[in-house]
């Protein structure tokens, strides 16, 4: 099987130690500012995202928690400081290749092809139909909607074609930008269910979500932002922004 497909179907591998302690980091950031028109939308931030866990980026709107998401993957760069992908500086890494390690599905599922299995081959066009099956299947739909029409799709299943998408390309991560916040109930539990079932097979994610419930249910590990500065990190269980929050 070629690598970028393994994450598809890749067994449970995750240690049993706490999530976000034992994992090594997959980011690390050293005093990251970073400043437009100038205001500082993150001061100073230091944090380590652990590795085959979810981390949870939460705060009040405008705490800097989509800026930081994008920092991930170069989509914004900073002012000062330093942002590591496991041990490399990420301006050492070629933009491209870093964003197919790194993949980013936003809020608005946004479908790119008049039919599924064409969407899930955007990034990856020697795609299978076998394979694109079994991507689909991982994020929660039936092998049959390959073959639909992607107009037609709800929200909720819309999303998990995004997501499909993302995972098709073999990424060791993946930011998620409050990917529920314009979906009903029953989609957003499916899509966190989706996020769960990816974790527990070995990918990394990082979510911004605005939803302290939410968090609570997908996250292990938290950062906290406010003003863009880190004021909390931890498990998702010793955090009290989540402990408290509603
Ligand atoms: N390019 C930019 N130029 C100037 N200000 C910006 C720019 N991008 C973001 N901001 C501002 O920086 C602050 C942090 O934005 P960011 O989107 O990271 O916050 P957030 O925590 O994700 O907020 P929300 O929960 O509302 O989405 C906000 O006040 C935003 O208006």
């Amino acid at each position: 099987m070629d690598e970028p497909f393994a994450i598809a179907v890749r067994t449970r591998t995750r240690s049993r130690g706490r999530p976000g302690e034992d994992a090594p980091p997959s980011f690390a950031l050293d005093r990251v500012t970073v400043r437009r028109a100038g205001r500082l939308l993150l001061d100073g931030l230091s944090a380590r995202i652990p590795g085959a866990t979810c981390t949870a980026l939460v705060g009040p709107s405008g705490a800097g928690k989509s800026t930081l998401l994008r920092l991930l993957n170069r989509l914004v760069e900073p002012t000062s400081g330093v942002v590591r992908f496991r041990d490399a500086l990420l301006p050492e890494l070629d933009v491209l290749e870093l964003r197919r390690r790194v993949g980013l599905v936003g809020q608005q599922p946004v479908l790119l092809t008049e039919r599924v299995v064409d969407d899930l081959r955007v990034g990856r066009p020697d795609l299978g139909e076998d394979q694109a099956a079994v991507l689909l299947e991982r994020t929660g739909l039936p092998a049959g909607m390959l073959t639909r029409a992607t107009a037609g799709l709800s929200g909720g299943e819309a999303q998990r074609v995004c997501l499909a998408r993302a995972l098709a390309v073999g990424p060791e991560v993946l930011l998620l930008d409050e990917p529920t916040s314009a979906l009903d109930e029953e989609s957003a539990r499916a899509v966190e269910h989706t996020i769960k079932d990816l974790v527990a097979d070995g990918l990394a994610v990082v979510l911004v979500s605005h939803n302290a419930p939410q968090a609570r249910r997908v996250a292990d590990h938290v950062l906290v932002l406010r003003g863009g500065r880190l004021v909390a990190s931890g498990p998702a269980d010793r955090v009290d922004y989540l402990r408290k929050g509603t």
